[in-house]
């Protein structure tokens, strides 16, 4: 809860109720008060009145003043003027007869209706009645009564008593016709005033009635008021009570927010005195670490220091050596230098007695220069014969520039034979292309080879008997001994099956041996032509050892394009190569360089275009193996993809078909041919039979599938094989058939490996094997077409 926020707790509180408007309870406490305070009191009837002769009797008083006379406030005045409006009569009685007993009356009836009924009277009456009329009557009644006749309501009441009053006047009369007369009008007056009087008793009660509706209304009004007082003064309780609950909340919260504060002071504390200790211990260890490499500074310094004024001083030692040497060595050479001067001397004066020798030399040599002059003229002959023999050389020199023209000119020949030799090696080289079809036409558009295992350590011991029988000359043949059987007459026999195919390759064969005889092949698919390899035979007889192994099929395959390759560059070719890994499961294409998670729900489409006897799969990874190594890289990114979409129970590549495609393109930019091969290599799945599986489930699903796409390989095949022109080739019938379709056929080369496993306990699916390799080995299928890019 958020303490602090005051609108919130504001915005819990009623907001309070509808208050009656102040106009109302004005009205009320005025109208009431006033209503109260001036209304007369009731009548005293208990009064004796005196009656006509007594008052007859009676000295006459003097009378009061009119309230007319007296000052009256305007508004007395103008509440009377109101009366007037009503009681025209009863006013002008007052003003002309001040003694009767109507000028009371009507003053205190226009004065009593004045002070009530909010409609009759002017609102503002009430503040300037200082002195009402009914005040002011109220303050002279005791006086006026005794003058006064009678009230109208009390002529009312006297009225059976007048009759008698006036008989008794009868009595006493002593002028009796105007007594009566007078009588008759005071019989006329009364008359009168029983009508005003009645007329205001009726005015009176309507009046009564407005004031008893009125009461009822401010009775009304207070019940409200009182009602809501009672809710306002709940609401208010409510609200208090909630004003005290949020204040000991507030307060509670405050509470909290202290303990958190001292709990996070004291914690801040701790931590603060956890981190200036942590400082301090690492500003000692700083300190200590520092001092120490301090120390260590200063010692290694001190070395240096040592070690620099040692040299120092061997520097010196070895300067003073060597000034000392040099001192010697100039002291040495100033006496070589005086005895060389010495020597000088010495050979001055041995060139003086020179001079002297040379003098009789110089003597000599004029005798010789003139002998030489006679020995000039000999050289001149000399001379002249010398030129004769350099004239002779020259004449040799152009021999020798004629012999190298002809050097050149043969070098000239040698190029140009050369370069027909390259001419005639590239036609050569398009003529092995054409020889070497050939001879894979000649030796079958389909081959059928079979490979042997052998066993392996955790094979069972009981191996099956096959033989080789021409081992040593063509290896061409396998003889499988069949199960053991009983006879009609009771002996065991054992049938012998011997099989004949285009290579037999035993269990001691090696990968490379087997490649040997399939590298022609790869060359086709190097010359343009599609070729496909595939290994048939039961899970675990071989055929991924055959294919993928690090010496199998797919690397030693690549390997040789690549040599074979740069080898034709010199022949103008250069080619270029793409890979991609496919695998067939449950009838599904998978791209095995792509990702594992995709498998079986990314959708690969296979095209043809027949006529160029391109395939084409949509989607699919294809890599630049411009490296030998790349080939690597593919089969183990294809093996782990294949691992992860596995499961233990489900070993993946036993149950679908690979194939690794590698295309070939290319181009001899010295010929202009151009090529495009695809050399397909395909690892079947397992081949066991359905019956023999045992399998349930996903598991027979898969077996169904692998066995269906198998027999329509065969199918395939075998329609193939009867080679009809335009005849109907069941490709479309599985997915691995549709993928290869441009490579099993006329326009390819196919070679077909029957993997076979050396035990005894595979014995019947072994001769499945051979049986179903022999279907295929007797189907000839019509010659290969090279691919030439258009
Ligand atoms: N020629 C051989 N020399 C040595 N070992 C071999 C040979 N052929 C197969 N093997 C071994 O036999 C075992 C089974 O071979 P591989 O896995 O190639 O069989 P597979 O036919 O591909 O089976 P699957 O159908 O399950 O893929 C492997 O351990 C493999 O190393």
């Amino acid at each position: 809860m958020d303490y602090n926020n005051e609108n919130s707790f504001a915005s819990q509180l009623r907001p309070p109720s509808q208050i009656p408007t102040p106009g109302k309870l004005f009205e009320m406490s005025a109208a009431a008060t006033n209503a109260r305070s001036t209304m007369l009191p009731p009548p005293n009837n208990d009064r004796k009145r005196k009656t006509l002769a007594e008052r007859a009797g009676e000295p006459s008083r003097p009378t009061p003043a009119p309230p007319s006379s007296r000052p009256v406030n305007p508004h007395v005045r103008a509440t009377s003027l109101a009366g007037v409006a009503r009681e025209t009569s009863f006013s002008s009685s007052v003003s002309s007869r001040p003694s009767s007993v109507a000028s009371t009356r009507n003053t205190s009836g226009s004065s009593y209706s004045s002070s009530i009924g909010p409609g009759s009277r002017p609102p503002t009456s009430h503040s300037y009645r200082p002195q009402s009329a009914m005040s002011y009557q109220r303050f002279q009644r005791p006086v006026s009564s005794l003058n006064r006749p009678a009230t109208s309501l009390e002529a009312h009441e006297e009225e059976p008593g007048t009759a008698r009053n006036l008989g008794k006047r009868k009595v006493i009369a002593w002028d009796t016709d105007s007594r009566l007369e007078e009588v008759e009008n005071m019989c006329s007056q009364f008359k009168e005033k029983m009508d005003g009087a009645t007329t205001e008793s009726k005015s009176l009660r309507e009046m009564m009635g407005i004031y008893k509706i009125r009461i009822t209304e401010l009775e009304a009004i207070r019940t409200q008021l009182t009602s809501s007082n009672a809710a306002l003064q709940l609401e208010l309780d409510g609200t208090k009570a909630r004003l005290a609950a949020s204040s000991n909340e507030l307060d509670d919260a405050k509470r909290y927010q202290n303990i958190r504060l001292d709990d996070m002071q004291r914690q801040h504390r701790r931590e603060l005195e956890d981190a200036r200790h942590d400082a301090e211990s690492d500003q000692r260890r700083l300190i200590r670490e520092h001092t120490e490499r301090l120390t260590e500074l200063q010692r290694t310094l001190e070395s240096a220091l040592e070690d620099q004024r040692n040299r120092h001083q061997k520097e010196i030692q070895a300067l003073s050596l060597e000034g000392t040497t040099t001192q010697q060595e100039k002291e040495k050479e100033i006496e070589k230098q005086l005895r060389a001067y010495q020597a000088l001397e010495d050979d001055l004066r041995n060139c003086k007695s020179d001079v002297v020798k040379e003098q009789d030399l110089n003597n000599e040599l004029r005798a010789k220069v003139s002998r030489l002059t006679n020995n000039i003229a000999d050289l001149e002959t000399s001379v002249q014969r010398l030129e004769g023999h350099i004239h002779f050389l020259e004449s040799d020199n152009k021999s020798q520039s004629h012999a190298f023209a002809d050097l050149e000119a043969r070098m000239q020949n040698a190029l140009r034979s050369a370069a027909e030799a390259n001419d005639k090696l590239r036609t050569e080289e398009t003529l092995r292309r054409k020889l070497h079809n050939q001879v894979q036409e000649l030796k079958g558009n389909i081959r059928v080879f079979c490979r042997v295992r052998p066993s392996l350590e955790g094979d069972a011991v009981d191996t099956a008997r096959i033989t080789y029988p021409d081992d040593e000359t063509d290896s061409k043949e396998v003889e499988v001994m069949g199960p053991e059987e009983k006879s009609s007459l009771g002996n065991n026999t054992t049938k012998k099956y011997p099989f004949a195919f285009d290579r037999v390759f035993g269990p001691r064969s090696k990968n490379q041996d087997v490649f040997e005889e399939i590298s022609q092949l790869v060359q086709s698919a190097l010359d343009g032509y599609n070729v496909c390899i595939f290994c048939y035979g039961q899970t675990g007889s071989g055929k991924t050892y055959t294919m993928s192994a690090s010496d199998g099929m797919i690397p030693l395959a690549v390997n040789q394009i690549y040599d074979t390759a740069k080898s034709l560059e010199e022949k103008g070719w250069k080619y270029k190569m793409e890979g991609s890994f496919i695998e067939v499961y449950n009838e599904v294409l998978n791209d095995l360089l792509g990702k594992a998670d995709e498998f079986d729900k990314k959708k690969h489409e296979i095209k043809h275009d027949l006529q160029k006897g391109k395939t084409i799969i949509t989607d699919i990874t294809t890599v630049d193996l411009d490296s030998s190594g790349k080939v690597d890289s593919i089969l183990q990114r294809a093996s782990s993809n294949r691992s992860v979409a596995s499961t233990k129970a489900n070993e993946r590549s036993s149950r679908s078909h690979s194939v690794f495609i590698l295309k070939l393109i290319g181009e001899n930019s010295l010929t202009g041919e151009k090529s495009e091969g695809t050399l397909n290599l395909v690892d079947l799945a397992g081949s066991e039979r359905l019956a023999h599986s045992g399998a349930t489930g996903e598991r027979l699903k898969e077996t169904q599938s692998i066995n269906k796409s198998l027999s329509c390989l065969g199918d395939v095949i075998a329609a193939l094989g009867q080679g009809k022109e335009g005849g109907h080739i069941p490709y479309r019938n599985s997915k691995l058939t549709y993928l290869l379709q441009n490579s099993l056929g006329g326009n390819s080369k196919t070679l077909m490996f029957v993997m076979i496993s050396p035990l005894q306990a595979h014995l019947s699916e072994t001769l499945t094997s051979l049986k179903f390799a022999t279907k295929v080995h007797n189907t000839h299928i019509g010659t290969a077409k090279k691919q030439t890019k258009a």
